[in-house]
């Protein structure tokens, strides 16, 4: 595309010199300044083809100055292509200059450095770009930074690396917004680096900046400070060599709509220098690692999402790079090509111990399951660093508590049902209203009065419902109920308020289990709220409720389990289940100090 661009630059640039030229020709008081004028115009090829042609046809119609004797002349078409023959020369040594010498190739890293310094020559006073400076910003980072991301940084920093192949030092990235008074600061002084044979996993926030970090480390963004090595490579002075030991997976597909599964496969390893003999088996290796064969000769147009996601990690694998770059790479896949996938970045990771992997992921399951190092990242700054047991063991202080009670019992539904039953037609000094509406939801005043009614039948108003609660003693348990609104205590709640607001009314029995279950969370939750201090309710589904317990020296894991154990029975448990904090949790604890 760029090429094309700058092909039609050229061409349209020499016609319109020769324009210029053909009209300044034209008239005798500008014949001398352009004939002068046209050794520099001839330093456009397209100008000095044009020309060429152009003196042939004036000479031709014999419109040529007299001093022209041939089609060579020098006025004719003898300078055109002297010019044309040094040009193509001289063009093409410059194009391959560029190419091969990376030195003095026009990167936009070279571009800001030469800019510094024109900045500086012109500035008495050195000056240094305002973000490249090591700003007051990077030393607060420094201040409120996490121990474990502290420790990781003097050691990138001090050169410590083992056998580490990536490091990235004060990693930096400013992105030019008018919202942001001018500027966004996207990745802030990141210092971290990888093992070979590790699975590092990059997780944070929408715009945390995982995917501007990736796009540095592979050249497609340029650092505004700090900078990373790739074996030893500089990513800013030694882009194209840093680069060569990358596989790439973007967060977007890269593909190109009409070539099939197989033709993007043989596409990339050509690119990536796998020789001709090798071609066919590296090919078929990646269509069967990525169990793409079937879809080997369909255009990646017609591949579905998932499918789509494993053609590009296949891509980014192809030629076996020491280093994978995966942006979201299981994004849009169904859990079996999920597990898989798992499967095949584990083995080239973890298994084969040579490769390293980044990876960015939402999917906590996923960093669980794959990554050796986890590191999260929030506004660009990296808060926590180490291995997902070390997070756990360090952020985690607290056991996960989810307790699922007993069912209503029979009896004790039946035995409420008929309290209520009788409290109800034995209402002393009733409100005419309720005794109206008990009438009307058991169907005659006959049935009501001979007390033989059956408990399905009676349908509870809410102003019933407000009375029972007052009959039973708390008044707040039903007072959800009635007004209706949202409590964090389950879909059945929800669905009862529902039918009680639509219908008008919900029947006995469903009421009567639903204060029993209630009765049941609420006992259960005084006593884990009183025997745990510092413990927290974190929600309740309906059927179980969870709980964040405090853990430290005060409670061990056997103390919780004893507790739980002895009080099983009377407070009607039927299980339980108690866990480390998971990734999960501390992945929000830091989302939410954003
Ligand atoms: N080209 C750009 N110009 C301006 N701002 C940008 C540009 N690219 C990214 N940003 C901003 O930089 C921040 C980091 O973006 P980035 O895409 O790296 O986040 P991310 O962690 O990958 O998010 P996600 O998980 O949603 O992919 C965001 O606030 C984003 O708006």
């Amino acid at each position: 595309m760029a090429q094309n661009v700058v092909l039609l630059i050229h061409f349209f640039t020499g016609l319109i010199l020769m324009v210029i030229s053909f009209i300044m020709g034209l008239m005798t008081s500008t014949i001398s300044t352009n004939s002068f004028l046209k050794n520099f115009f001839r330093i456009s090829p397209g100008f000095c083809f044009a020309d060429g042609l152009a003196s042939l046809a004036l000479l031709r119609q014999g419109m040529k100055d007299k001093t022209s004797h041939g089609v060579f002349d020098w006025n004719v078409t003898g300078a055109s292509i002297c010019y044309l023959a040094v040009e193509s020369v001289s063009y093409f040594l410059l194009t391959l200059a560029l190419e091969i010498f990376p030195s003095i190739k026009l990167t936009s890293f070279m571009i800001k450095k030469w800019w510094e310094k024109i900045n500086i020559f012109r500035h008495d006073s050195p000056y240094l770009e305002p973000l490249l400076e090591p700003s007051s910003e990077i030393v607060v980072t420094e201040i409120d930074e996490d121990v474990d991301v502290k420790t990781e940084r003097n050691r990138v920093l001090s050169g410590s690396l083992d056998n580490s192949i990536i490091y990235l030092r004060n990693l930096r990235k400013v992105y030019f917004e008018e919202k942001h008074h001018g500027r966004k600061v996207a990745v802030d002084s990141l210092t971290f680096s990888v093992q070979e044979g590790e699975c590092f996993g990059f997780l944070g926030t929408n715009g945390a900046g995982k995917t501007t970090t990736l796009s540095m480390l592979c050249g497609e963004e340029s650092p505004s400070g700090g900078t990373a090595f790739i074996f030893g490579k500089d990513i800013c002075s030694h882009p194209k060599a840093a680069r060569q030991y990358i596989g790439y997976c973007p967060q977007f597909d890269a593909l190109l709509e009409y070539l099939t599964v197989q033709e993007h496969l043989e596409l990339y390893a050509r690119i990536k220098g796998v020789p001709d003999f090798a071609l066919e088996n590296v090919v078929m290796e990646k269509l069967t690692e990525f169990d793409l064969l079937k879809h080997a000769n369909k255009p990646s147009f017609s591949l579905s999402g998932g499918n789509k996601r494993k053609l590009s990690v296949a891509i980014a694998m192809i030629g076996d790079p020491p280093i994978v770059i995966l942006d979201e790479p299981s994004t849009g896949m169904d859990p079996i090509a999920k597990r898989f996938m798992w499967d095949v970045i584990s083995r080239i990771s973890t298994r084969r111990g040579k490769t390293a992997v980044i990876l960015t992921t939402h999917s906590m399951n996923e960093a669980q399951a794959l990554c050796t190092r986890i590191g999260i990242m929030v506004g660009g700054r990296l808060r926590c660093i180490g291995s997902p047991q070390h997070l756990k063991t360090r952020f985690g202080n607290h056991l996960e508590l989810e307790v699922k009670p007993t069912e209503v019992s029979s009896v004790d539904l039946q035995t409420l049902c008929q309290a209520i039953q009788e409290r109800l037609l034995d209402v002393p000094s009733h409100p005419r209203s309720l005794l109206n509406d008990l009438e009307i939801c058991i169907g005659g005043t006959d049935s009501v009065t001979s007390g033989n009614t059956s408990i399905a039948e009676i349908s509870l108003t809410r102003e019933m419902i407000g009375l029972i609660g007052r009959w039973l003693g708390n008044e707040e348990r039903v007072k959800t109920l009635i007004s209706c609104t949202p409590v964090c205590d389950g879909v059945s709640q929800e669905q009862l308020s529902e039918q009680l607001f639509r219908g008008g009314g919900i029947p006995l029995p469903v009421f009567s289990e639903w204060w029993l279950s209630k009765q049941k969370f609420s006992e259960i939750d005084s006593f884990i709220l009183s025997s745990f201090g510092g413990a927290r309710c974190q929600g309740c589904n309906g059927l179980s409720i969870r709980y964040q317990l405090p853990y430290n020296e005060d409670f061990s894991l056997a103390d919780v389990f004893g507790l739980l154990e002895r009080n099983r029975n009377t407070l009607g448990i039927a299980e339980y289940s108690i866990s480390q904090s998971t990734l999960e949790t501390i992945f929000n604890h830091f989302a939410a100090n954003a």
